[in-house]
């Protein structure tokens, strides 16, 4: 899984759920292999930093970096017994890399005798981070922002729920505290045994990614066209405020998720499968949500991946095709529509740096609709003097942090 994720740019998540073993695992070690591949990816630099000066020579066998990267993972960072950090890294080698058994076991061994090392926070995440990533927060938002940003990817995101109704029952139903916006947020736990869960009263959504379809404003009995919809969390939120939702996706698996979350939560919408760039629906729509696909790196916290296996590349990518999607939102929208951009990116040539261009593509068909403070009483910080949202990890950090999201709020003329 190691492999795909750092060499090949799969999505751990896809790369485990794909992996022959992980589905035959009890609950409980399913969740460990899950961690433990997550704490290597939130932690490579230091778990590197940990085991290359023990190494005398450098195997030419890729596997054996990653029994290493494992081993050290659990040794530093999970509190594993030693023994049984080591053993079970020996056993990984198989008979295919045993002549480097020898190997594995000194090295780990004088990692579990020299602990964790004495680093401080900001040391750690400078070391976890991928310069260039570091460097693009730094050019964004300065560099104690961008320290503060890589401190909290060090930390697993909480889970947040979005429940349709009743919050502070649900709250205490759930054992969690309410956020801004009545998102519940409570520890981690098997989500599926959860009250509530199977009766479909709530469903998982960071408290970020809950402020796009707010923005919206009373969407109550107007048609919505929600943009990149699937897995359908803000598609339920729309449908719980009583909009009548049409959810457009690219993805047909991904569609496949949308429904059956629908079907849990006894939620309604029209589901289309196809591209934004080219269906178009017989009337524009008064409300659009564009929820653009994006690098994604506002996730690291969830997914660390999205910090090993992403390239400036693809940010340039990612960038080109908001901007065709932005487009295309624009023509379905009708005059005096509202639309709401938004990316769960850190990245500002995804998110602060299309607002000026599309505008100027619009030529004056489009203006900004700037969001108040007031409407987002809590989070009145994520919001920029252009009444632009720009969330951060490092957020409301005392009480767990949000998703890095930037969200814009436009306007059709109207005529
Ligand atoms: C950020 S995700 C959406 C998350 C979703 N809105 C939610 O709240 O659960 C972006 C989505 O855009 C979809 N997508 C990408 N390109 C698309 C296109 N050209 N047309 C329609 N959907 C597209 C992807 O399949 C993906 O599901």
């Amino acid at each position: 899984m190691l492999d795909l994720v750092l060499d090949q740019q799969a999505a751990a998540d896809e790369a485990f759920d794909a992996h022959p073993t992980t589905a035959r695992l009890e609950r409980r070690d399913r969740a460990f292999a899950r961690l433990l591949i997550l704490t290597v990816l939130r932690r490579l630099g230091e778990i590197d930093a940990a085991f290359r000066p023990h190494l005398r020579f450098a195997p030419k066998e890729r596997q054996a970096i990653q029994i290493l990267r494992l081993g050290t993972a659990q040794l530093l960072f999970l509190k594993t017994p030693p023994h049984a950090a080591v053993n079970e890294s020996i056993r990984l080698a198989g008979k295919r890399l045993a002549h480097l058994v020898p190997m594995l076991n000194a090295v780990l061994r004088k990692v579990a005798a020299g602990g964790p090392p004495a680093r401080s926070e900001a040391e750690a995440a400078l070391l976890d981070t991928p310069p260039w990533l570091l460097e693009s927060w730094n050019a964004a938002y300065g560099p104690a922002t961008a320290e503060a940003i890589a401190a909290a990817h060090l930390r697993e995101a909480p889970l947040d729920i979005a429940v349709r109704s009743e919050p502070a029952h649900w709250a205490e139903l759930l054992d969690g505290t309410i956020m801004p916006g009545g998102v519940i947020r409570r520890p981690h736990g098997a989500i599926e045994e959860l009250p509530g869960f199977a009766d479909g009263a709530w469903w998982v959504q960071d408290l970020a990614a809950n402020l796009p379809a707010r923005l919206l404003g009373d969407v109550k009995g107007h048609a919505v066209l929600d943009i990149g919809a699937a897995p359908g969390g803000k598609t339920m939120q729309l449908a719980a405020e009583g909009a009548g939702v049409t959810a457009l996706d690219i993805s047909n698996d991904r569609l496949a998720r949308l429904q059956a979350n629908l079907a849990r939560t006894k939620l309604e919408a029209e589901i289309v499968a196809g591209d934004a760039l080219t269906w178009r629906p017989p009337h524009p729509f008064p409300f659009i949500l564009l929820d653009a696909p994006c690098s994604a790196t506002g996730t690291i916290r969830r997914h660390p991946d999205a910090m090993r296996n992403r390239k400036p590349d693809d940010i340039k990518r990612q960038v080109e095709s908001q901007r065709r999607m932005l487009d295309a939102a624009a023509e379905m929208l009708a005059p005096g529509g509202r639309l709401v951009f938004a990316v769960c990116s850190l990245q500002i040539e995804e998110g602060e740096a299309q607002v000026q261009p599309f505008l100027g593509r619009q030529n004056g068909r489009m203006r900004l609709d700037p969001v108040s403070p007031e409407e987002l009483p809590g989070l009145e910080m994520a919001v920029n003097a252009d009444g632009c949202v720009r969330t951060l990890p490092s957020h409301l950090d005392a009480a767990g942090g949000l998703d890095g999201f930037f969200i814009a709020r436009f306007r059709r003329s109207s005529h």
